[in-house]
């Protein structure tokens, strides 16, 4: 496996603001890593820390291998980076744009027009090529600024919400593009989406207040979840009472909640006690009591809920008091 970033106790103060605090994670060739938090938790300026375009207050980065201070073109030659919102010079065309940012990214006079070519292609902007980008819809915007991080090819991709204010179809398909770019490069993505983690993140990171709070696959992230092993089970009416209770007195419940009742269908839901699995005594008091049973369904985890639970406690203000603590 070779690292391809490397982010080594970075810390960002805004005045007070300890805007990342203490952040370390590693990034290797072939993983795609969702970078998660709620706003302002400091995502944003990670990634921007991480191409060059702000100093750090304290750490280090190394990309590549080249340390992103003492080496910033090296740095920069190797990464694509999808900043936040629009891209700027709204009255170039899309065409004018991506031929000046292949100028700019040194891309060989003599390849430029096939590149260019090929991101056009890839990212479907045939349709505005010559249309100027101010005059361009949000999702189209998203699209040139995507467009413009791929045009040197780079290993490293620094996507800072690249599906934000695309249309379902548009998100579908820079996911598979994420995947399908995911082998050869090292990708971090920022996203307020838990759906993409799950659909193109091979690794999650949590910050909330600037620290981080997980590490981990997106599976390890379900698992936190209180639904993680939960079954969801669909019974008559008549059946519903005694399955409560029974369920409720076997050991490795927690509880047993009734979620739904629509017509001749009663959702019962068995949460277990933390990191127990309750399927196969469900199972079992299924059979010994032979009920009919409609639907059994084994929870993975519900990642919104992980979400909340894990950052809830670290909102901004905390954030904000600590540093006043801290100064
Ligand atoms: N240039 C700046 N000057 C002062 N404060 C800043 C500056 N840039 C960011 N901040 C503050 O730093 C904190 C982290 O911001 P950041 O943009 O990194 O968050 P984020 O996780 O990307 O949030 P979002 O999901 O809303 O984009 C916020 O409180 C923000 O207001």
């Amino acid at each position: 496996m070779t690292t391809l970033i490397e982010v080594s106790e970075l810390h960002k103060r805004f005045g007070i603001l300890h805007a990342v605090n203490n952040v370390s994670f590693n990034v290797q060739r072939g993983e795609v890593l969702g970078f998660l938090g709620p706003n302002g938790a400091g995502k944003s300026t990670t990634m921007k820390m991480i191409t060059g375009f702000l100093e750090p207050t304290g750490g280090t980065i190394r990309v590549a291998g080249h340390d992103v201070q003492d080496e910033p073109i090296q740095v920069k030659r190797r990464i694509g980076y999808l900043p936040e919102g629009a891209p700027s010079y709204g009255e170039m065309t899309v065409q004018s744009f991506l031929e000046f940012v292949a100028e700019v990214r040194g891309v060989p006079r003599s390849q430029r027009q096939d590149r260019i070519r090929d991101v056009i292609d890839k990212i479907h902007l045939e349709s505005v090529v010559e249309q100027t980008i101010e005059t361009l819809s949000k999702g189209y915007k998203r699209r040139v600024g995507i467009a413009q991080a791929l045009l040197h090819d780079p290993e490293i991709l620094i996507l800072d919400e690249p599906t934000d204010g695309l249309d379902p179809n548009q998100k579908h398909e820079v996911r598979l593009l994420i995947q399908e770019m995911a082998a050869d490069k090292a990708i971090i993505i920022s996203t307020h989406i838990l759906e993409e983690v799950d659909a193109v993140c091979s690794r999650a990171v949590i910050i909330a207040a600037g620290r981080i709070l997980f590490d981990g696959t997106p599976t390890e992230l379900q698992a936190r979840s209180d639904m993680h092993n939960a079954v969801t089970l669909i019974v008559d009416p008549a059946t519903a009472a005694a399955a409560e209770t029974a369920l409720n007195g076997l050991d490795d419940v927690e509880r047993v909640e009734r979620i739904a009742e629509q017509g001749d269908q009663v959702t019962l839901l068995a949460v277990p006690h933390a990191g127990r699995e309750i399927i196969t005594a469900i199972g079992e008091t299924i059979h010994r009591n032979n009920w009919a049973v409609q639907s059994l369904r084994v929870e993975s985890g519900r990642l919104d809920d992980v979400f909340r639970q894990i950052t809830m406690p670290h909102s901004t203000e905390g954030q904000r008091e600590f540093s006043n603590r801290a100064a």
